[in-house]
């Protein structure tokens, strides 16, 4: 049978043909699928429900000509990128891919007028972005008349005469700097940064007044005077409305900010599934606008080449939610409306200035490095003085903890052994890869712990937060990371390359028992100071079979594998840290297992076995005071 996509690989490769230097679209072949779902097999492809939607041939070092003939055959492009390349010539006539919402051709070399009807009936489109070019020229009209218009990025080219006014587009960003236009900036693009207009020969706000014609020295002064006046009565009414406004009882206050109060209630709440609650808050609303957040007009800076790009702007308007708060600080879920929707999480932290601005760049590039199918991709980061944020892909299925400890609908089934142990092996490969990326750190993770375990809908869990240590504020890291509520930290002052294996052994032992451990840390001092002495007491009382979470239905067979990873997690925390296992041992042994016992195994596992892995004696009982959690 045809497939539907073949006319579009066809036009894509005759697209292709009119390249030169392509030599990097080598897998474009018309004998492998172009899209296969969400994801696509042909480099620079993206594709959403099998659909070609995306085009992003990003620094390939093309030229040659672009056949927009060919582009315009493919029915959903909704993004065109050839951003830093070798491009040269006209601009392409890009009105005839109407479905067309975002245009990057920045840093090429572009050059010649683009006619006054250049983007006439794109309708659709939110960014066009040809910065860095040697385009000539006016400035073409019908850019005017684009009712989505968002992103205007004209900078660096060589474009002349006047700016024209933008009237009926309200969230548009502008950048017309370093070309060579002159006048007045018009009226509604006065509220735009000054840097958008500097190295021209413009004139009024937000740059300085225009000068007075000399040909008209009445006209100036009446002009003048008004301005004199406008401001006068400008002044005149804040200071009305401050002194209105001071009179009023300030209960504002508290009403702002109870919407990010804390409350042991919104963990719980934060527990239940992530996507409930969606309304058509924003980041700015839930937390910049009232309380004046640094980042707003800030830069994002993407560690992810081969990802599609958005301003910090449109992440801080997009319609979001809050996930939650933890000891750093709040994460926002975002959605973003660029070629589709997007999902983003968006943490912010304070007290992350353990290093210089240079080391801390080096860092995020380092992690934006990273890939697994078990780590969550950090995308970009905004970096100022006091917060930073961080931004990931939006991990749909909520975390592990929420699933473990969250309020569930009656008929909703708990996570079953086979999905635990999935997990649990998900969890251990996306470490093993840490350790073998950050071989030069202590704690190549550091937070591991439930909340940090996402889920995605097939359950296969990817780490958050990890590989922060070294940028985040020591003392802050004390108090709030997991690392540092281990035996070794509270008894003796000290973290090891072991201690994401005791981290790890926590949250197996979470995993097969529901408990949540940070209840026992609560507790402090005694027999049951953390969850590992809970599971050891209760062991060594041979009652093995309370240990394990009642929601693990269907254990039948099963019991040999579940007892062999509780021993697991008990070696993962002894006490004693020489005897510990480390992480390879450790991930080895959780390969070994299966999801069902062979004969010989079903008979064979008993609660000795498990006891004596950990090894008491009467001090174990009391090590592991922590107050805080
Ligand atoms: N990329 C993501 N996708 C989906 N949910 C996420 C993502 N990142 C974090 N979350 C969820 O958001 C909530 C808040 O996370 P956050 O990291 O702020 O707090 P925490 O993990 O509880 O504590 P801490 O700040 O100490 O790590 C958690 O439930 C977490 O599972």
């Amino acid at each position: 049978q045809e497939n539907p996509n073949d006319e579009e690989a066809l036009a894509l490769l005759k697209f292709k043909s009119s390249l030169n230097n392509a030599t990097q679209l080598d897998n474009w072949d018309k004998s492998i699928p172009m899209c296969n779902g969400n994801s696509s097999n042909w480099k620079g492809l993206f594709c959403s429900n099998g659909e070609l939607i995306m085009l992003q041939l990003e620094d390939l070092g093309l030229s040659g000509k672009i056949d927009v003939g060919s582009l315009a055959k493919l029915s959903n492009l909704r993004q065109f990128s050839v951003a830093n390349n070798q491009f040269s010539g006209n601009m392409p006539d890009v009105k005839k891919l109407n479905g067309l919402r975002a245009l990057y051709l920045t840093n090429n070399k572009f050059t010649g007028d683009i006619p006054d009807d250049a983007f006439t009936g794109l309708n659709g489109i939110r960014r066009v972005i040809i910065a860095n070019n040697e385009f000539t020229g006016k400035i073409p009209r019908s850019l005017t008349n684009l009712p989505k218009l968002v992103d205007l990025q004209m900078q660096n080219n060589e474009f002349v005469g006047d700016i024209p006014d933008f009237p009926n587009q309200v969230d548009l960003k502008v950048n017309f700097a370093n070309n060579k236009l002159d006048g007045e900036i018009p009226p509604h693009l006065r509220t735009q940064y000054p840097t958008s207009f500097q190295g021209n020969n413009l004139c009024g706000p937000p740059l300085e007044a225009c000068k007075p014609s000399k040909k008209f020295p009445k006209l100036a002064i009446i002009i003048i005077i008004t301005i004199i006046a406008a401001v006068a009565f400008l002044v005149i009414a804040l200071a009305y409305f401050i002194i209105l406004h001071r009179r009023k009882p300030s209960n504002y206050k508290k009403s702002t900010i109870s919407n990010l109060q804390r409350s042991d209630k919104k963990k719980e709440a934060q527990y239940n599934n992530n996507n409930n609650n969606y309304n058509d808050n924003n980041i700015k609303k839930l937390y910049y606008k009232k309380n004046g957040g640094e980042a707003a007009g800030g830069i994002l800076h993407f560690v992810r080449k081969e990802r599609q790009k958005f301003e910090l702007e449109d992440l801080l308007r997009a319609s979001a939610e809050v996930l939650g708060s933890g000891g750093f600080g709040s994460t926002y879920k975002a959605e973003l409306l660029i070629g589709g929707s997007i999902c983003m999480a968006v943490k912010r932290f304070r007290e992350m200035n353990n290093v210089g601005k240079e080391e801390f760049f080096q860092h995020m590039r380092r992690l934006g490095k990273l890939t697994h199918p078990n780590l969550v991709p950090i995308v970009a980061f905004y970096y100022g003085k006091e917060e930073k944020l961080l931004v990931s892909d939006f991990v749909q299925f909520g975390s592990l903890a929420s699933h473990l400890h969250g309020k569930r609908s009656p008929n909703q089934p708990g996570l079953d052994w086979p999905t635990r142990l999935k997990i649990i092996k998900g969890v251990a490969k996306g470490l093993d890869y840490l350790y073998k990326e950050f071989p030069d750190l202590i704690l190549p993770h550091g937070h591991l712990k439930s909340s940090n375990v996402l889920l995605d809908n097939k359950c296969e869990p990817v780490l958050s937060d990890y590989a922060l240590l070294p940028v985040i504020n020591k003392d802050h890291a004390q108090q709030f990371m997991v690392a540092y509520k281990s035996p070794e930290f509270t008894r003796d002052d000290r973290v090891t390359q072991k201690t994401d294996v005791w981290s790890l052994g926590i949250l197996i032992l979470e995993l097969l028992t529901g408990h949540f451990p940070a209840n026992y840390l609560k507790q402090g001092k005694g027999a049951n100071a953390d969850l590992a002495s809970w599971v050891n007491s209760v062991v060594r009382e041979e009652w093995t079979g309370e240990v394990f979470d009642k929601e693990m239905n269907g254990t039948k067979n099963r019991e040999g594998q579940m007892l062999k990873l509780l021993k697991i997690g008990m070696c993962c925390c002894e006490l004693n840290v020489e005897k510990r296992w480390d992480l390879r041992e450790a991930i080895e042994k959780i390969e070994e297992l299966k999801e069902k016992d062979s004969e010989e195994e079903f008979s064979s596992y008993g609660s000795e076995d498990i006891y004596s892995s950990r090894a008491m004696t009467d001090d174990d009982f009391s090590f592991s005071v922590v107050e805080k959690v």
